[in-house]
């Protein structure tokens, strides 16, 4: 015995620790593999797995790759994080004990994502075909500590800080090439695809610059955003069928111009100026085209907008395949250039609105504190910074085109006017078909001849046209209708407006943008 144990002991001090380690590494790759190939479950089994995993790595070691949530100072939302996010998203559901849940685009599914601590693997096949081990882990850190120590939460001024989340990719430095050349590239365009399934269209509103507090120079989006679900497609939207099958084609040509655009040297980018009376589907029309394309929108609150710099940080912030809108151009800002000084001075002496009609909506008075310029926009719109990400739709509407500078409806600026007129009577079938279901019906020939003596919107038109009880039906919405045209025909003989107020001045302007916008095309 004795003898036994002095040979072996003399044996192990012959050979050197460099010997020792490397036996330890060959065993423990067996033990390893076979552990692997259990493809253990259970809780136990994954407990081990990461335990061995770590002990493995003494004589093997793992390399990591860590994909933050956000990157850079500014707190930008990382693709790849969010591409990951999507492509782990099948093995989290099937692997993960402990889930994250999110909407996704059809309304009864779910979006999973493994929560913190969670890992899961993935097999990558190598050149020589054999399987490659790694795996996914999701990790959080808290924000960075606020001055007063303890970390960010419900204090710091009111907001709540989010944990910064965070994958971790480990894998054997052998397969370094592997995981770096091929597999990191193929699960980005693998989970784009799945966020392509998943994407739930978004309606962006922007945050009051006020807002925009930084932490640690790290700053909060500027952005905050709702589920975009607005019904309206093209097929329930009134107006010439011409007129909408152009516009149509041009939303087709501009998707499908990625090509086009890098050819002729132009940023992948295009300006539709909606404009037309209350109530004649400028909103409506928007809703409709973010529909069609299956794009975003960015909807800019200009008065919440404080400088020049904070719109382009703005811009930055928006992603492709959007649609940034500015409702209202022309009572948000004062943007209309010294033309309309003159007349602002007057309409403020008596409590007149800016654009000389109704007054101002509350949320549209003009910001004390916005140093927007004209200039600031016009450097949205097409200064070098317009052309960062491509595939984005800018639209402006406004009820006075007359009144916008030139300069800021300009082609190349807003390449596109797009006149919403009142309702003529193809509108009004299509309005017909869509709410009532009728092609035809005997009221139909004096709605015709109405409509040709008296402006009414679309909005009004569809209201008539909403049964508004159980005994409604087409016969008594078309006589409502129609009574309702005969009221505007005498209040116009009476010199009043289609409501049967006294007309104002900015009707009659109205008219002559028509005019403008008819010599633009
Ligand atoms: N051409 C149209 N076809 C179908 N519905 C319409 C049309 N125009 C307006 N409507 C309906 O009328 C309502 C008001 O339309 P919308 O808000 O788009 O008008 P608008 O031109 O944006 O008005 P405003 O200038 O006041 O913002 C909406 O419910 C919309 O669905
Ligand atoms: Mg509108």
């Amino acid at each position: 015995m004795e003898a036994t144990s002095s040979s072996s002991s003399s044996l192990l001090n012959g050979l050197n620790s460099g010997v020792v380690l490397s036996l330890i590494a060959v065993l423990w790759t067996v033990v390893w593999q076979n552990l692997q190939r259990l493809q253990l479950q259970t809780l136990v089994g994954r407990h081990m797995n990461r335990h061995a995993r770590r002990l493995a790595a003494l004589v093997d070691p793992y390399l990591s790759v860590t994909i933050h949530e956000y990157e850079g100072g500014r707190m930008k939302r990382s693709a790849a994080y969010e591409e990951v996010k999507a492509y782990l998203s099948a093995s989290s559901a099937r692997d993960v004990r402990h889930l994250r849940a999110e909407g996704a685009k059809d309304a009864d599914k779910l979006v999973l994502s493994m929560v913190d601590g969670e890992e899961v693997s993935d097999v990558v096949a190598a050149d020589d075909s054999t399987d490659v081990t790694v795996w996914w882990c999701a990790y959080s850190t808290p924000p960075p500590r606020t001055d007063g120590g303890g970390y960010y939460g419900w204090g710091g001024g009111g907001r709540a800080q989010e944990n910064r989340r965070y994958y971790r990719l480990f894998f054997l430095d052998r397969h370094r090439e592997l995981v770096i050349n091929t597999y990191l590239p193929s699960i980005r365009r693998q989970g784009r695809a799945v966020m392509v399934q998943n994407r739930q269209r978004k309606l962006f509103t922007n945050i009051s610059t006020h807002n925009w507090s930084d932490v640690d120079g790290l700053v909060r989006s500027a952005w905050s955003h709702v589920v975009f679900e607005h019904p309206k497609t093209f097929d329930t939207l009134a107006m010439d069928p011409a007129k909408k099958k152009e516009i149509m084609d041009d939303l087709d040509m501009f998707k499908n111009g990625k090509d086009y655009y890098a050819r002729v040297g132009k940023a992948w980018k295009r300006g539709y100026l909606l404009h037309g009376p209350p109530g004649t589907g400028k909103s409506a029309m928007i809703a409709a085209m973010a529909n069609y394309l299956d794009y975003d929108i960015y909807d800019i609150e200009l008065t919440s907008v404080h400088s020049n710099t904070d719109l382009r940080k703005l811009f930055i912030e928006t992603t492709s395949k959007s649609i940034i809108v500015i409702e209202d151009i022309d009572c948000s800002l004062d943007l209309t250039g010294a033309r309309k000084k003159k007349k602002e001075a007057a309409d403020d002496d008596d409590g007149g609105s800016k654009d000389g009609g109704a007054p101002p909506k509350p949320d549209m008075k003009k910001d004390a504190s916005s140093k927007v310029t004209l200039s600031g926009l016009l450097n949205f719109i097409d200064g070098l910074w317009s052309a960062c990400g491509g595939e984005r739709l800018i639209v402006f509407t406004t009820n006075h085109v007359k009144k916008l500078d030139p300069a800021l409806i300009r082609r190349g600026r807003m390449d596109k006017h797009i006149e919403m007129s009142y309702c003529c009577f193809e509108a009004f079938k299509f309005l017909a078909k869509t709410y009532l279901d009728v092609d035809s019906h005997r009221l139909f020939a004096a709605v015709d001849e109405l409509l040709s003596e008296v402006d009414m919107t679309p909005a009004d038109v569809a209201e008539n046209l909403t049964p508004k009880s159980l005994d409604d039906n087409a016969d008594t919405c078309l006589a409502a209708l129609v009574k309702e045209l005969e009221k505007a025909k005498e209040n116009k003989s009476k010199g009043k407006n289609a409501h049967g107020e006294d007309k104002d001045e900015d009707e009659d302007e109205e008219d002559d943008d028509v005019e403008v916008v008819e010599k633009d095309k």
